[in-house]
């Protein structure tokens, strides 16, 4: 029976999420999927750290209080967050990246994924920043040693889009894709067309656990803007930067806006898109639609998101499910980790 041994790298919703998954389901995971986890290390810059070679009581951890310095509450544990000696040293296979994105530079989460590449450690991720920004040294990274780097839970949480489009979809001539791509975002626009302040709108999805860190990276596209180019790049092959993908978001969309909508049949939505050209460029570009409420995307409502991939030999193919959420991103993880044992599996 294959034991992974995991070490979490941030311990948000995300990876507390993933943590009560091992809690709830390890003994499980051993007859459905062949595997058990044991969690070696956990760091969090509030927290702090700690390492146990031995295992830690994922139930312990889930149940950690939110306060600063809380690791060091737990056996050896520490209030400091010795990020690069729990990657490196706490004995792991593989690290759980999911601090926050960064949308700028991705650190200091590409510095971690890195560590743990170099030092032979797989890298599964929810982050979007080191592959939006550093996706392809990254994966040659983990290609030269050895190792996997995954990151389903980097567009659409838990719903499967990435490896669905790279394995189940290859061959099918992917041209270009339009979807709702961040859960904050439209849970907002939903909320309000129930008559909820923007305000109030944002405040609750923070509290749901589906914002960013900060969350104008939510409402002002950013956020889609990263899954736009982390899309188009693994699936048409773009070599696409941030700065090709022209960028708006909701903020502007005022209430009066969407009543307007609603009396005419349509819905304001956050759409990224990519297209393939005639001249073989691709096109990408993440605004807020007016979309008859006919559309596809017009009746996805709340947290979750769709995307539509526009193939050769199917034409559209639509995949929706959780864009956001704790427990769903968590779940990507796992799938990552599913992944990495039927490729690399002891
Ligand atoms: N929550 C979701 O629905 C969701 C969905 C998909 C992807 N993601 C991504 O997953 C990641 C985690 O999301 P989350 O909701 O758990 O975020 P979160 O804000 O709840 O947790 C992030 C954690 O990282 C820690 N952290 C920040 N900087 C650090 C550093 N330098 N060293 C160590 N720890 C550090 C913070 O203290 C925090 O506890 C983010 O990158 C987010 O964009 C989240
Ligand atoms: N803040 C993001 C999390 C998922 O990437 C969202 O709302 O979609």
């Amino acid at each position: 029976m294959t034991e992974y041994k995991i070490a979490l790298v941030g311990f948000g919703g995300v990876n507390r999420g993933f943590a009560q998954l091992v809690a709830d389901r390890n003994a499980e995971w051993k007859e459905s999927l062949g595997f058990t986890i044991k969690i070696v290390g956990v760091t969090d810059l509030f927290l702090g750290s700690i390492v146990a070679k031995d295992g830690l009581d994922a139930k312990q951890l889930v149940d950690l209080p939110v306060e600063k310095g809380a690791f060091a509450q737990l056996p050896g544990g520490n209030a400091e967050a010795f990020n690069e000696t729990v990657i490196k040293h706490s004995g792991a296979d593989m690290i759980a990246e999911a601090t926050f994105t960064n949308p700028v530079d991705g650190e200091p989460a590409t510095t971690f994924c890195r560590w743990a590449l170099e030092s032979g450690i797989h890298v599964v991720t929810t982050n979007k920043g080191p592959i939006a920004l550093h996706g392809a040294e990254l994966k040659d990274l983990a290609r030269r040693n050895g190792v996997a780097f995954e990151y389903e839970g980097s567009v659409m949480s838990g719903t499967p889009v990435i490896r669905l489009a790279r394995q189940a979809l290859a061959g099918v001539g992917v041209q270009g894709f339009e979807g709702i791509l961040n859960g904050t975002s439209n849970y907002v626009l939903t909320r309000m067309k129930d008559g909820l302040d923007f305000n109030d709108a944002v405040a609750q999805a923070q509290q749901l656990g589906y914002a960013e860190a900060d969350p104008t990276a939510d409402v002002e596209g950013f956020d889609v803007r990263l899954k736009v180019v982390i899309l188009a790049n693994e699936l048409l092959d773009a070599r696409l930067s941030v700065s090709d993908v022209a960028c708006s978001g909701i903020s502007s969309i005022s209430p009066e806006d969407i009543a307007q909508a609603s009396a005419n049949g349509a819905s304001w939505k956050l759409i990224g898109s990519a297209n393939r050209e005639v001249d073989g460029s691709v096109r990408a570009s993440v605004e807020a639609r007016l979309l008859p409420n006919s559309h596809p995307l017009a009746g996805i409502s709340g947290a979750t998101n769709a995307v539509s991939f526009n193939t050769g030999l199917l034409g559209a193919v639509t995949v929706s499910g959780p864009g956001a959420g704790r427990i769903e991103t968590a779940f990507a993880l796992l799938s990552d980790i599913v992944a990495i044992h039927a490729t690399h599996g002891k």
